[in-house]
């Protein structure tokens, strides 16, 4: 057992299960399904868990392809809301903004509203967004191994890029029509990010061909993000599958979500954010799990040359390109990616050894030489690479104040390598 599962056993051992359907939010909240035609198929319960926070249990046995709820559409906060409440008044005609500019800006307006349709669901969404590394200082983040970093810079970036789209979209002298506050006191950074984030970790997709909302307007891209109150309650499991559907019953569209798993009476339900490995969990919704199926460690092509000290001739250099063998180079628990593998070959061949790369590669006959000793020694030096890099940026970040995720994050990748290594 790694370092991080074992801190992650301690805590479970020390806690329990917690039930919150008594809490004041949370009862208001169902209340307000309720009102609005939401029934809770399976009779879920909102519980605090040890290893994943709040969540959703179930009182009974879920079966394979059991409904697991069914929202209104009505109730989802949608571009189509938007529009209908004329919210894209506030905006100057020519702006241009994303969906999720625009959710994150209804948000932020309807929590700061005291008559909010959404206000029982708003005060149930955590006041506090999930910490995610795009929070991260500038000099923290250098301290990150260079595939964190670039995809933490990333995500502030959006973040920031989305702040100053909002900022400048907003009509010059703009204050609420019901309180007369002005633009910046309902619209400020710190407010702004927690929108943002819960935006970027609740929002559901929806299909805008199925509810038929085109675009246009002040809008840049698809409107196929929207926010469904209570749904957004369930956590992700690297196990767990399931379907989403809009689909229309008696004349009214509901989103539906189903279980393609089975869960027994009183454990948590999840579902499936997608096939993600642990950066991208990180990254998007700011947790991990430790022994994630989906979980890899990506190399990035340079690191190759450098490690391995390779040069390319350049019918070698060309086929790569061509081929873009150089991207999506990772190596997982079932060992290098299909691109690594191939990248391998070729860069550790010689030209004249080998003419017909594209045999070799596209037909996955490699020499069993090459499978049975070079590609695993090649694969190893690069996973002990990244592992240095890990156990430097933990030195880094340790004797810092930073918070507390990314040492466990940092931790159990340095964990996973390991195993990794180990499997080769
Ligand atoms: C859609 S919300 C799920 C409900 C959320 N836990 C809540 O209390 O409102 C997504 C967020 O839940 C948390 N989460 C989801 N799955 C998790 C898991 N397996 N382990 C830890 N946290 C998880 C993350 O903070 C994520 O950003």
């Amino acid at each position: 057992m790694g370092r991080t599962q074992r801190t992650r056993s301690r805590k479970k051992s020390s806690q329990f299960v917690q039930n919150m359907d008594h809490e004041e939010t949370l009862i208001n909240l169902r209340k307000f399904l309720a009102r609005n035609g939401c029934n809770d198929e399976v009779n879920l319960k909102l519980r605090n868990f040890p290893q994943t926070g709040r969540g959703l249990a179930t009182t009974k046995n879920l079966h394979e392809n059991d409904i697991l709820i069914k929202v209104p559409y009505d109730l989802m906060i949608t571009y189509a809301t938007l529009k209908r409440l004329n919210f894209l008044q506030i905006f100057t005609p020519s702006s241009k903004l994303t969906i999720q500019d625009l959710l994150t800006t209804f948000l932020i307006f309807e929590r700061h509203k005291n008559d909010s349709f959404w206000r029982d669901y708003i005060t149930s969404l955590p006041s506090h967004p999930p910490w995610l590394p795009a929070l991260l200082s500038e000099h923290h983040c250098e301290l990150l191994p260079v595939d964190l970093r670039l995809a933490a810079k990333k995500s502030r970036r959006l973040l920031e890029e989305s702040w100053s789209r909002v900022k400048g979209s907003i009509k010059q002298g703009w204050t609420c029509s019901c309180c007369g506050m002005k633009v910046d006191r309902v619209f400020d950074l710190h407010s702004f990010t927690w929108g943002f984030i819960l935006v970027n970790t609740r929002a559901v997709y929806v299909d805008p061909g199925v509810v038929g909302e085109g675009g246009g307007g002040v809008l840049s891209d698809e409107p196929c993000m929207a926010l469904c109150p209570f749904l957004d309650m369930f956590n992700h499991s690297d196990k767990a599958k399931c379907s989403a559907e809009l689909k229309y019953e008696e004349g009214k569209l509901f989103y539906q979500l189903t279980t393609l798993t089975s869960y027994k009476k009183y454990e948590q339900v999840f579902i499936s954010y997608g096939g993600h490995d642990n950066v991208k969990l990180l990254m998007e919704y700011g947790f991990f799990i430790p022994g994630n199926c989906n979980d890899c460690i990506s190399i990035q092509s340079e690191e190759v040359f450098r490690v391995l000290r390779l040069g390319l001739g350049e019918g070698q250099y060309r086929f790569i390109n061509r081929h873009d063998l150089n991207k999506e180079l990772f190596v997982g628990e079932s060992g290098p990616s299909f691109n690594l593998k191939g990248f391998l070959f070729v860069a550790s061949s010689s030209a004249s050894e080998v003419k017909d790369f594209a045999s070799v590669v596209y037909t996955d006959s490699y020499p069993e030489e090459f499978l049975k000793s070079e590609m695993k020694d090649m694969c190893r030096k690069l996973l002990l690479c990244e592992m240095a890099k890990v156990e430097e940026s933990l030195r880094g970040l340790k004797v810092l104040k930073v918070n507390s995720v990314i040492i466990d994050f940092l931790n159990c990748r340095h964990d996973f390598i390991k195993k990794l290594c180990e499997m080769l």
